[in-house]
């Protein structure tokens, strides 16, 4: 993996602007910084600027580990697409409303049977619909924490598709699309010829792991093994790739040779 500011990056974007991508994002620790408090992530003004000057060259799609709900409120633009809950909610096709079965089941054992011990632990609850998030970045422990999580999945029948995260343990069911579906549906949709995906999470390695050779993939966040192609030093440094994608778009765009 090589950082994208290199030549070989700008010899990618390029290549894939030729190919009229589709832009995928993730939300936290992408287009947000990581904050301590998950209700207190935005993308910041700059990036939602030139986010919705973007959207009027490219198709844009937010796909996040949050419910749809929840991220619409944090972005600054509209992008043409937003799929939440790591892929299972608001492909389109799908309705909002349908809500996984197993949720309810899972749900009614943890706050019955597990509530008391996860609180004790330190451990935030977020339930999204169509996946439940254990948040322990606060807890006093995190080791007991990570256990008192792990306890309780144990205890859910049926058994969830677990995806872990930066301090926090996602629950999701089995057979619910991930991220890698998620982009490879959008880009059927849009009738994109490529896809330029950004993520900086274990929920977003799907798509590392799967995307064809002529996508172009971006690990924000350096991580030792990552099967992205390229990688960013960390959050700050995506505002300048969205500027140089943004000056780039009127170019190769329009030049595919
Ligand atoms: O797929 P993403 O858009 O990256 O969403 C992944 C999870 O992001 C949020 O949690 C993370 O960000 C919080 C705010 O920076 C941080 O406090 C927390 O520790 C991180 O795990 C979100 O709350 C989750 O629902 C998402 O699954």
């Amino acid at each position: 993996m090589q950082t994208l500011f290199s030549p070989a990056g700008e010899a990618a974007m390029h290549e894939a602007l030729s190919l009229r991508p589709l832009l995928a994002l993730d939300f936290d620790g992408t287009l947000a910084p990581i904050v301590g408090d998950p209700s207190a992530a935005r993308a910041s003004a700059r990036t939602a600027e030139v986010l919705s000057r973007l959207v009027r060259q490219l198709p844009v799609a937010i796909v996040t580990g949050r419910a749809v709900a929840d991220v619409v409120g944090r972005l600054g633009f509209n992008p043409q697409f937003v799929v939440g809950n790591h892929g299972a909610e608001g492909l389109p096709g799908t309705d909002l409303r349908d809500l996984p079965p197993e949720l309810d089941l899972w749900r009614a054992r943890i706050m019955g049977d597990f509530r008391a011990q996860l609180e004790q632990a330190g451990v935030m609850i977020e339930d999204k619909g169509h996946s439940m998030s254990f948040h322990y970045r606060h807890a006093p422990d995190r080791e007991a924490a990570r256990d008192a999580i792990h306890a309780a999945i144990r205890a859910l029948q049926p058994a969830p598709r677990v995806i872990g995260g930066k301090c926090v343990i996602n629950l999701l069911p089995a057979d619910a699309p991930d991220k890698f579906r998620a982009v490879s549906t959008l880009l059927r949709i849009s009738a994109c010829g490529s896809v330029i995906f950004a993520g900086d999470d274990l929920t977003d390695d799907v798509v590392f792991e799967h995307a064809p050779a002529h996508w172009l993939t971006i690990r924000v966040d350096e991580k030792p093994g990552s099967r992205a192609r390229f990688s960013l030093s960390g959050q700050h440094q995506v505002l300048s790739f969205l500027e140089r994608l943004e000056a780039m778009t009127a170019t190769s765009m329009l030049s595919p040779d």
